[in-house]
């Protein structure tokens, strides 16, 4: 068998490059999630209602905090201002 050694310099940059390609998707999953907050948005908005739904936002910020704890709460917030502005 074969040992191969790995620099921890080496393991660093695999590491970071890792984390930029997840960081890429990430993104793009923002960005998907903003579009498809945009129809529901711009579909109430359409029937008479408003931009705003804050009963749903509670739901979206007990999923974000259930699964990652309370700094997943002001992600969530954050995630909720890209996709529907400032409130
Ligand atoms: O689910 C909705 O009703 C949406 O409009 C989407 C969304 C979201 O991005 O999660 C955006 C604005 C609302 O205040 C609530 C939630």
């Amino acid at each position: 068998m074969t040992a191969v050694t790995t620099t921890p310099e080496q393991l660093i940059a695999d590491s970071r490059a890792r984390i930029d390609a997840i960081d890429d998707r990430i993104i793009g999953l923002i960005q998907e999630r903003m579009a498809v907050s945009s129809v529901v948005q711009e579909a109430r908005i359409a029937s008479g209602g408003r931009r705003v739904h804050l009963s749903r936002e509670m739901e979206v910020l007990a999923h974000w905090r259930d699964a990652l704890g309370k700094p997943g709460t002001a992600l969530a917030m954050t995630v909720l201002e890209l996709c529907r502005g400032r409130v």
